[in-house]
């Protein structure tokens, strides 16, 4: 029997093409037409929400490979009896990078030394320091731990890792949980937040946890945008209470003229913190192994729902 797996460029249907296996390319944003019937897709997350259902129009669909991690985008559009994996172990090296880059970029207050040099204006500024601050990261799973991993050179007075539940690592590291947040909220002078989007973390960061950080303290989201109340953010961002720097927002893309765009002391990227070369090799590299595996009947790897849904 062939398999037939949809795949998002021709790079990856070279790369796996092989006996048993019938590679076809189709990108779920760009081709707007109607999926051919296939028994694996290999996706890219939808640049636009409205794309996300085209999953669910894919005749004969048996599993879903994600070249990400994140994965709550595609649950409601899964056909009955698919199969779910992701690219746990491939992407969040770059995630955390994006992490520390956005931090040190807030804290030494680059966006505005690059303003100052499109005016071709110089005036030295004076800016914050990662050592000794109190850093806390919000999630401490696959990217929570790189990140926390990538502050420890820099010194911080304390990283504190909070997760859904408290606990010590093999490591001995302790991991809070969220019902101590309100305690810890004022100590930290940067939140990082790697939480994915599902019921339990949807606006986790809302207007009582905004008020409880300190004045001046920078919150920074690698994880997804509605895990904070965009609007509480917005306000606590235009009284200039409060840092931001967003890899991800609510609403994603960000709509011309969203107040976030030009809110004082907010850096954007747009959800590029995975966006490597290295990660789209290693990723490349797994989608071949997965097809590999699932071509032979073998279990597949880094399977997110692993019995078939109904
Ligand atoms: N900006 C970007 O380009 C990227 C973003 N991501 C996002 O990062 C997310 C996290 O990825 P991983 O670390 O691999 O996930 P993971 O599943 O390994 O870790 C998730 C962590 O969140 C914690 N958590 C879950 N629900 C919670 C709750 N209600 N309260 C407190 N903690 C809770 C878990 O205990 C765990 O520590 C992904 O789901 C994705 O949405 C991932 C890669 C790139
Ligand atoms: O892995 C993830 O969940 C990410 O957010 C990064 O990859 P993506 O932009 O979703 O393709």
């Amino acid at each position: 029997m062939v398999l037939r797996v949809l795949v998002p460029s021709a790079a990856l249907a070279h790369d796996i093409s092989g006996p048993g296996v019938q590679a076809i390319i189709w990108h779920i944003d760009t081709d707007t037409s109607p999926a051919p019937a296939a028994d694996v897709l290999v996706t890219e997350r939808p640049r636009f929400p409205a794309h996300r259902s085209r999953v669910s129009a894919i005749p004969g669909l048996r599993h879903v490979h994600l070249l990400s991690i994140g994965y709550e985008w595609v649950l409601e559009h899964l056909p009955a009896g698919t199969t779910l994996s992701n690219s746990r172990g491939a992407v969040e090296d770059a995630t955390a990078e994006h992490a520390l880059a956005l931090i040190l970029a807030s804290l030494r207050d680059l966006p505005v030394a690059a303003q100052q040099q499109h005016r071709h204006h110089w005036s030295p500024l004076w800016t914050s320091s990662l050592h000794g601050s109190v850093v806390m990261v919000l999630g401490y799973g696959g990217v929570g731990q790189e990140v926390a991993a990538r502050l420890e050179p820099f010194r911080p007075a304390a990283v504190l890792p909070v997760a859904s539940r408290q606990r010590t690592t093999a490591t001995g590291v302790q991991v809070h949980e969220t019902q101590e947040l309100p305690a810890l909220l004022p100590r930290a002078d940067v939140v990082v937040v790697t939480l994915p989007h599902q019921e339990s973390t949807e606006r986790l960061v809302d207007a009582a946890f905004l008020a409880a950080m300190g004045d001046g303290a920078l919150l920074v989201n690698i994880g997804r945008g509605a895990v904070v109340d965009t609007d509480a953010l917005v306000a606590e961002l235009q009284a200039g209470r409060l840092r931001a720097a967003l890899d991800v927002t609510d609403p994603e893309p960000l709509p011309a003229g969203h107040p976030l765009w030009d809110a004082p002391g907010c850096l954007l990227t747009p959800h590029m913190a995975g966006n490597t070369h290295e990660f789209l090799r290693r990723s490349a590299a797994l989608t071949v192994e997965q097809v590999r595996r699932l071509a032979s009947g073998r279990e597949p790897l880094h399977l997110v729902r692993s019995t078939p849904c109904s």
